[in-house]
């Protein structure tokens, strides 16, 4: 018997999910027992352009079947908000825990995740980013916003995202909201003559999208006040800058029993 913590990738084939195999793999207690592809079913992952030198894992299209077949401690999941949800629940059932990047969920998701959670006695992560610096940026802005009661959020990313807003736009705004009086930015009278001039709408809170190549992941956070502003702004150039979250995330997942949304919750 190794401690090795024993884990499957969701999307291994993608941005974020090439990096977590690089991570797990390069990771001394972390042990890659399969991934899951909805494409190449019974291939190794050696198989695939890329992976070459990565030896004895399998690919699974269903983790249904993976977690019948592997004794697995965390599921990583990097896909898409309908199958990371998917995901996080049969893994939960099968008593693995899931430490889930993927972003879109919506409330209800997260209420139902927590439910499950408590029922099977069993740690989860969702983290809408992993990235330290992201996650300081978020509790920045809340401290600012205690003082700040006018805000407007910026994020950018790269125009092959698929959410808007961004998972850490939303997170952001909802730990605003918890310590901000709800106000409805900008004029009261204001109009939009083009629709959505003025973004989303969260309490109040306005929420812009942008989505352009070259970009990765960055937002701002803009306060202001009488003759003065506030930015509070956090760039990731690469993925690279995610992964030392992902680590963080699975070693602690391993020691939870319980629900957590955000790494601010669990950082020390
Ligand atoms: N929490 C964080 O810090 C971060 C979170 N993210 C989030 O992570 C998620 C992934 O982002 P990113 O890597 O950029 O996206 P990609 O599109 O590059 O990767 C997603 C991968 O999931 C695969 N996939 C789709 N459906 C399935 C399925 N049913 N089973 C297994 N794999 C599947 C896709 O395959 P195919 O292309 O063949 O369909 C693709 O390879 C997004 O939700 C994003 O917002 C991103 C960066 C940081
Ligand atoms: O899709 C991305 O790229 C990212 N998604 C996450 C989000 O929606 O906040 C995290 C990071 O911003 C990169």
């Amino acid at each position: 018997m190794d401690n090795k913590v024993k884990i499957i990738i969701a999307g291994p084939r993608g941005r974020m999910g090439s990096e977590a195999v690089k991570l797990v793999n390069t990771t001394e207690h972390f042990e890659l027992l399969a991934v899951i592809d909805h494409k190449h079913e019974g291939q190794m992952l050696s198989d695939l352009e890329g992976f070459h030198h990565i030896n004895n894992v399998p690919i699974y299209t269903d983790l249904e079947k993976c977690l019948q077949s592997t004794n697995s401690d965390v599921l990583i999941d990097l896909t898409t908000p309908e199958v990371g949800m998917y995901h996080a629940k049969t893994a939960l059932h099968y008593h693995v825990r899931p430490v889930v990047g993927t972003t879109g969920f919506t409330p209800s998701d997260l209420a139902e995740l927590e439910r499950l959670c408590q029922e099977k006695n069993l740690g989860c992560i969702i983290a809408p980013n992993f990235a330290i610096g992201a996650v300081l940026m978020m509790k920045f802005s809340q401290i600012a916003a205690q003082y700040f009661n006018d805000v407007e959020i910026i994020e950018m990313h790269h125009d092959q995202k698929l959410d808007a807003p961004s998972g850490t736009a939303v997170k952001t705004a909802e730990m605003i909201s918890a310590v901000r009086e709800s106000k409805k930015q900008g004029h009261p009278n204001e109009k939009e003559t083009l629709a959505g001039a003025r973004g989303a709408d969260y309490t109040g809170m306005h929420i812009h999208s942008v989505r352009l190549p070259g970009l990765v992941a960055h937002q701002q956070v803009l306060f202001g006040s009488e003759g003065q502003t506030l930015t509070i702004r956090h760039d990731s150039y690469n993925r690279g800058s995610f992964m030392s979250g992902v680590k963080v995330a699975v070693e602690k997942v391993m020691k939870l029993n319980t629900f957590v949304y955000g790494l601010e919750n669990i950082l020390e």
